[in-house]
C-alpha cells in the first residue's frame, strides 16, 4: 500500500502540493488525475523519495521509501521515459539496471518480451520513438517483480494498439494482487482502467472515490432545450420563467439552453406557461469526461485564449481579396469539396469559388462558375457535375504512400 500523509511541498513562494493525504491500496488499479502542473509528479516523486516534502511523510508499505530493504525488487516506477542514456542500447540500459539491483539477466529478456521491444533490444535507445520509450520505461519498472508500481502519464505517445496493451497490463498486474498507481490527464481512459481515482487540482484532494461513484455523483442528467434562433427574446423568456422554478440554466455555444434541476414535463410546462415555442426539448447525461472538467475547471492553471490572428485577416484589403480570388482554382481536388473552404476570401463582397455573399442560396458546391452549366449542383448526373481542373493542375499524390509501421517494428 502507498500512503500520503498531509503531503505538502512548495518551491518557493509556489505550492506544488498541499496538505494531501490518501492511499493507494493493492488489488485495484488507482487513477491520479488532475490538470497540468496540478501537482502528480511531484506527489510522485516525493513518494519514491524523489523530493523531500515541505511537510507530511509518504510511506510505502509503512515504511519511508529510503528505508524500504531493497527497494528496487519492492517498487517499480516509470517517472520519465526519457530519462535513459540513449548511447545504451535498450538491453544495456536494462541490464545496467538489473545489475545495479541483483536482478539476473535473464529478467531482462524477461521483460523486454513484456513490453514487446526484443527485436529492437540492441538498437541504441536515442534512437527510439516516444511509444518506444515509453515500453522501456515500463520494462525498467517492472524488471524487479514489484509489488508496488507508479507509472506517470504511461499511456503518453503510444499508438492505440500500445493504449489497449497498458490497459491490460495495469489490470492484470493489480488482479495479481500488486499496487497500480497510475498517473494521467485524461479521464476517459482512466475510466477504463482504473478502478479507484483520486484526483487532485492546484495541488489539492478534489476526489478520492471508486470510478463506479465519481461517475453517479458527478454525471448529472440535464436536458437541452432550444427556442427559435430567430427569436432570442423567446430565449430569454424562458431562461427567466426556468430560474423562477429552481431550474440552473446555462446557454450552449450552439444557441441552445443546457437546464439542470427541472425534469423535461416541467420545462415543457413552464415553456408552455410562458408562451415559448421549443424547438428542441432532449434528456441528456453529462459524459465522464465533463464531470472530470466541472471538477477541475477551478484548478487549471493553462488556459488557451482564442487565436486573434493580430488582426491580419481582416487587413487583407479588398483588393487583394480581389485577386486572391481571381487566382483561386475552381475545384481543387475531386470528390473534396470541402478542401475548397480554406481558399474562400473572407472580405465582404467577394464571392469566393462556391462561396455565396450572406442570404444568397449557394450557386454549386464544388464552385464552379455557371458557365460549366449546372442549374442545379443536387442530384445532378455526374456528367453534369462541373469539370474539375486537370489532375495535374491537383497536387499529386504519392506514387505509393509508406507503410505504416509499427513503432516498435521500427
Ligand atoms: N523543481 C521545481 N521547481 C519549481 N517548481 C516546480 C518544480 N517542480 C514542479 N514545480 C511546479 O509545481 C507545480 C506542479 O508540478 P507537477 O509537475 O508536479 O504537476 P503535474 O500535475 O505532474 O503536471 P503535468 O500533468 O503537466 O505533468 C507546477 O506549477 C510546477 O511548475
Amino acid at each position: 500500500m502507498i500512503e500520503a500523509v498531509g503531503l505538502t511541498k512548495r518551491y518557493g513562494a509556489k505550492t506544488a502540493v498541499h496538505n494531501l493525504s490518501f492511499q493507494v491500496r493493492p488489488g485495484t488499479v488507482t487513477g491520479f488525475l488532475g490538470p497540468n502542473g496540478s501537482g502528480k509528479s511531484t506527489t510522485m516523486r516525493m513518494i519514491l523519495g524523489l523530493d523531500t516534502p515541505t511537510s507530511g511523510h509518504a510511506t510505502i508499505a509503512g515504511r519511508p521509501f529510503r528505508k524500504l530493504p531493497n527497494a528496487p525488487r519492492q517498487v517499480g516506477a516509470l517517472l520519465d521515459a526519457k530519462a535513459v542514456h540513449g548511447g545504451r542500447s535498450a538491453r544495456a540500459h536494462l541490464l545496467s539496471l538489473a545489475q545495479l539491483s541483483g536482478i539476473p539477466a535473464r529478467r531482462v529478456d524477461e521483460v523486454l518480451g513484456v513490453v514487446g521491444l526484443q527485436q529492437v533490444a540492441t538498437r541504441r535507445s536515442k534512437g527510439f520513438s516516444l511509444g518506444m520509450g515509453q515500453r522501456l520505461g515500463i520494462a525498467a519498472a517492472l524488471l524487479g517483480d514489484p509489488q508496488v508500481l507508479l507509472f506517470d502519464e504511461p499511456v503518453n505517445g503510444l499508438d492505440p494498439e500500445g493504449i489497449l496493451w497498458v490497459r491490460n497490463l495495469m489490470k492484470q498486474l493489480a488482479a495479481e494482487g500488486r499496487t497500480v498507481f497510475v498517473s494521467s490527464h485524461l479521464m476517459s481512459e482512466m475510466a477504463l482502467t482504473a478502478e479507484h481515482l483520486i484526483v487532485i487540482g492546484r495541488g489539492q484532494l478534489l476526489a478520492d472515490m471508486p470510478v463506479k461513484d465519481f461517475i453517479s455523483a458527478n454525471s448529472a442528467d440535464f436536458a437541452r432545450v432550444r427556442t427559435p434562433d430567430t427569436e432570442p427574446e423567446q430565449r430569454e423568456k424562458l431562461t427567466a420563467a426556468l430560474g423562477e422554478a429552481g431550474g440552473q440554466v446555462e446557454p450552449e455555444p450552439d444557441g441552445a439552453l443546457k437546464v439542470t434541476g427541472l425534469p423535461l414535463p416541467r420545462i415543457s410546462d413552464l415553456a408552455h406557461a410562458a408562451d415559448v415555442r421549443l424547438w428542441e426539448l432532449s434528456p441528456h447525461q453529462a459524459s465522464l469526461e465533463e464531470a472530470y472538467m466541472r471538477l477541475t475547471q477551478g484548478a487549471v492553471d493553462y488556459r488557451s485564449t482564442s487565436d486573434q490572428r493580430a488582426g491580419l485577416q481582416q487587413q487583407m484589403p479588398q483588393h487583394m481579396a480581389q485577386q486572391m480570388a481571381q487566382q483561386m482554382p475552381q475545384g481543387y481536388a475531386p470528390g473534396q469539396p470541402h478542401m475548397q473552404q480554406p481558399y474562400a476570401p473572407q472580405a465582404p463582397g467577394v464571392p469566393g469559388p462556391g462561396y455565396p455573399p450572406p442570404g444568397q442560396a449557394p450557386g454549386h458546391p464544388y464552385g464552379a462558375p455557371e458557365q460549366y452549366g449546372a442549374p442545379h449542383p443536387y442530384g445532378q448526373p455526374a456528367q453534369a457535375v462541373a469539370p474539375m481542373p486537370p489532375a495535374a493542375s491537383a497536387p499529386a499524390a504519392p506514387a505509393a504512400m509508406p507503410t505504416p509501421q509499427n513503432e516498435d517494428a521500427r
